[in-house]
C-alpha cells in the first residue's frame, strides 16, 4: 500500500526525518527543513538588509548546504545579503586541495564568489608542515586555533559585515557536553550563543543550530548537491570524537536528545563566582584574546622556535583559562623575529 506524505497528505512518503519521526515526501522535507532555517534566522534576526555575509564554506556537507539553502533564502524572502564563500586551504595534501575543488564548483553553481585564503600565506606553514613537527595527536589544536583566525582576517579583508557557518545542532550538543567534561565554565556559558564576537569587529552566527546533522546529509543526498564527504587525513580529536560518538547513541535512542541538550545549554545558569577570562587584545597581532598573547601567536611561536609544543602543553604553576601557558612575551616577540609574521599581521589588518 502506498503511504501518503504525512505532511501535504498528497505525494507518497519517501523519508522518515531524524528529528521529528515524522513521514513526509521529498518536496515537503525540503520546504520544512527550509521553513526551519529561515525561521531560525528571523527569530534570532541573525542578518540584516544589505549585509556583506561570508559564508565559511569547507566543501563538506554542512557548508555545501548553508551555501545552497543561505542563497536560496536570501532570494526567496528578499533578506538582501550580499553573499560570498570564503575558504581556508589548511594545506593537507590529499584531503582540503580536493574539497577545495568541490568549493570551486560551488562558486559556479551558485553563482556567489569565492575567496581562498591559505595558512601557508598568513603563517608561513601548511598543516603538512606542522604535522611533520608535531605529528598527529596534537594537531587539531593548531589546525582548529588557526582556522578560527584565519576566516576573521579572511572576512576583515574582503570587508564582510558578518561570518555563517555551517555548524549545525549535533556539533552544538557535543560542545556543550565537552565543556560541562572540561569544567570550562566560561565557554559553557558562551557555546550556546547562535551569534558571537557582536561587540568586535566581525559577529558570527550559526544558521543551522537546530538543525540535526543526519538531516542536513539527507538534503544534500536529496538535492544531489555536490559535496565533499572524506574525513580529515589526520588524526580527529579523540575526546571530541567520545562526545560525538556519546551523542549518537542518545540519539538514536531518543531523538530528541540533541534539541534537549542544546536548550539545556542554554538554560545553563553560571555562578556569579565562577572566575572568568577577561577579553582583551592579544599584545602582538592585536587579536582578541584573554591572554597577553592569543593562543595562534603563542602556537607560532613555538613551531617557529623549534618547540612545537610550547602552545598545547600546560606549564606548572601558571594559572592559564583558555589552556595556553602565559609565556613570556619578550621570548615569544624574539622567537618571532625574522619570520615575518608580526610584519604580515600588521599589513593585513
Ligand atoms: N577550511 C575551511 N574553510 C572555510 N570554512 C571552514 C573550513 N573548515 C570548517 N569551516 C567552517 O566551519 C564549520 C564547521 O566545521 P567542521 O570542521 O566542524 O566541519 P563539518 O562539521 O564537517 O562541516 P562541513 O561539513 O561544512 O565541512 C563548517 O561548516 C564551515 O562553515
Amino acid at each position: 500500500m502506498v503511504r501518503q506524505c504525512e505532511h501535504c497528505g498528497e505525494r507518497r512518503q519517501a523519508l522518515r526525518r531524524p528529528k521529528t519521526g515524522h513521514k513526509v515526501c521529498r518536496e515537503c522535507f525540503f520546504q520544512l527543513l527550509e521553513d526551519e532555517v529561515h525561521e531560525t534566522i528571523t527569530q534570532n534576526q541573525l542578518f540584516k538588509k544589505g549585509e556583506r555575509v561570508a559564508m565559511a564554506a569547507s566543501g563538506g556537507k554542512d557548508s555545501t548546504v548553508l551555501a545552497h539553502i543561505l542563497s536560496e533564502l536570501n532570494t526567496r524572502h528578499d533578506y538582501g545579503l550580499d553573499l560570498f564563500l570564503l575558504s581556508i586551504d589548511e594545506g593537507i595534501s590529499g584531503y582540503r586541495d580536493d574539497s577545495l575543488e568541490t568549493v570551486k564548483r560551488n562558486e559556479v553553481q551558485y553563482g556567489i564568489p569565492l575567496k581562498v585564503l591559505s595558512y601557508k600565506e598568513l603563517y608561513g606553514w601548511t598543516m603538512d608542515e606542522i604535522v611533520k613537527e608535531i605529528g598527529r595527536k596534537n594537531n587539531c589544536t593548531f589546525c582548529g586555533v588557526f582556522r578560527r583566525q584565519a576566516l576573521d582576517r579572511g572576512a576583515a579583508l574582503m570587508k564582510a559585515d558578518k561570518m555563517a557557518t555551517g555548524h549545525n545542532a549535533d556539533d552544538m550538543a557535543e560542545t556543550i557536553l565537552l565543556n560541562l567534561l572540561r569544567g570550562d565554565i566560561a565557554r559553557l556559558s558562551r557555546c550556546t550563543a547562535i551569534m558571537t564576537g557582536e561587540e568586535g569587529a566581525l559577529p558570527r552566527c550559526k544558521p543551522f543550530k537546530y538543525t540535526y546533522e543526519k538531516e542536513i546529509v539527507m538534503y544534500a543526498y536529496f538535492k544531489k548537491l555536490d559535496y565533499f564527504s572524506t574525513e580529515c587525513i589526520y588524526s580527529p580529536n579523540a575526546y571530541r570524537g567520545y562526545a560525538r560518538d556519546f551523542i549518537k547513541d542518545l540519539e538514536a535512542i531518543r531523538p530528541r536528545a540533541i534539541v534537549d541538550i542544546i536548550k539545556s545549554g542554554e538554560d545553563f545558569r553560571i555562578s556569579s563566582t565562577a572566575r572568568m577570562p577577561v577579553q582583551g587584545v592579544c599584545s602582538r597581532c592585536g587579536y582578541i584574546s584573554s591572554q597577553k598573547l592569543c593562543k595562534a601567536c603563542v602556537l607560532l611561536d613555538g613551531l617557529n622556535r623549534g618547540l612545537p609544543r610550547l602552545g598545547i602543553s600546560r606549564t606548572r604553576g601558571i594559572k592559564s583559562t583558555n589552556g595556553v601557558a602565559d609565556i613570556d612575551e619578550k621570548s615569544a616577540v624574539a622567537g618571532a623575529v625574522g619570520n615575518g609574521f608580526s610584519k604580515k599581521l600588521s599589513l593585513e589588518f
